[in-house]
């Protein structure tokens, strides 16, 4: 499977210029061969949590998901994006969610582990585990930002099978040990590929780290960008290349009944 990660710089509640990036970074992803396009947290409205509180309403996030839908559909392309829930202000989420290359709605997430004091005032968290889908011959899972650095969110989705676990982000902050320490070890310690794809540039008074990366199941890069504005193209290896002998098999071996009882 070849996958694309879109990496770019939203403008604050710019809809229609920001749709329009994905738009075109989905015809680039599609006639690079790429069958499927993961883009950042919250690109729609950029990371602007609190405006995105104030200022949006359900409407326009409905029709920002309709237009994504639609886009799927005449790119040909699975798409996974980021939106605010289609609740009201004060009840919704931070969501990720995939169509496939039909404009057909496979899953749908919000994000449980909310960061910092601004997002928490801003959305309210998901209680659900991660979405598993089948599509393509691939498990994929879907996770938000700060979700795939704690472990557990991680292995919440290796258990049901995840192998492709999907990841919008808003990285800002030169937070250099999360693209580099803690993704690779989430990638080993469950054998799953990781694909991290995040805002790049300036905005909302942010500067974000670009650095979208695709991780093995070795915790390996199979692909990476740096700072720049950038479309990351990445063929994923034959799920019988397994991580390799070497590598134990953590999901396999842990006692998960006497862990259970410890945590
Ligand atoms: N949007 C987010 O969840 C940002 C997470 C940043 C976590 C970090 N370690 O800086």
């Amino acid at each position: 499977m070849r996958i694309a990660l879109m990496q770019q710089t939203a403008r604050p509640l710019a809809l229609e210029h920001n749709i329009d990036l994905i738009d075109d970074a989905a015809a680039q992803a599609r006639s690079q061969g790429a069958q499927l396009l993961l883009t950042p947290e919250l690109f729609g409205f950029g990371y602007v949590p609190e405006m995105i509180r104030a200022q949006v309403s359900p409407k326009q996030v409905e029709a920002a998901r309709s237009r994504l839908l639609s886009i799927a559909r005449e790119r040909g392309i699975a798409l996974v994006w980021s939106l605010p829930g289609t609740e009201a202000p004060d009840q919704r989420g931070i969501t990720a969610e995939l169509a496939d290359d039909h404009g057909e709605l496979l899953a749908s997430y919000q994000k449980v582990q909310l960061f910092g004091p601004e997002e928490r005032a801003a959305f309210l968290p998901g209680d659900q585990p991660p979405p598993v889908i089948h599509w393509r011959g691939r498990r994929l899972g879907l996770l938000v930002c700060y979700d795939v650095e704690f472990p557990e969110m991680v292995r919440a989705a290796a258990v049901r099978g995840a192998e492709l676990l999907m990841v919008p982000t808003a990285l800002a902050g030169d937070e250099a040990s999360v693209p580099g320490i803690l993704l690779p070890a989430r990638a080993v310690e469950n054998g799953i590929t990781l694909a991290y794809a995040n805002h790049c540039g300036t905005e909302g008074g942010l500067i974000f780290d670009g650095r979208s990366v695709v991780l093995g199941p070795a915790g390996q890069p199979l692909g990476q960008l740096g700072a720049e504005p950038g479309l990351l193209v990445v063929d994923l290896p034959e799920l019988s290349e397994g991580p390799g002998a070497a590598t134990a098999d953590y999901l396999q071996d842990r006692r998960a009944e006497l862990h259970r009882g410890w945590l």
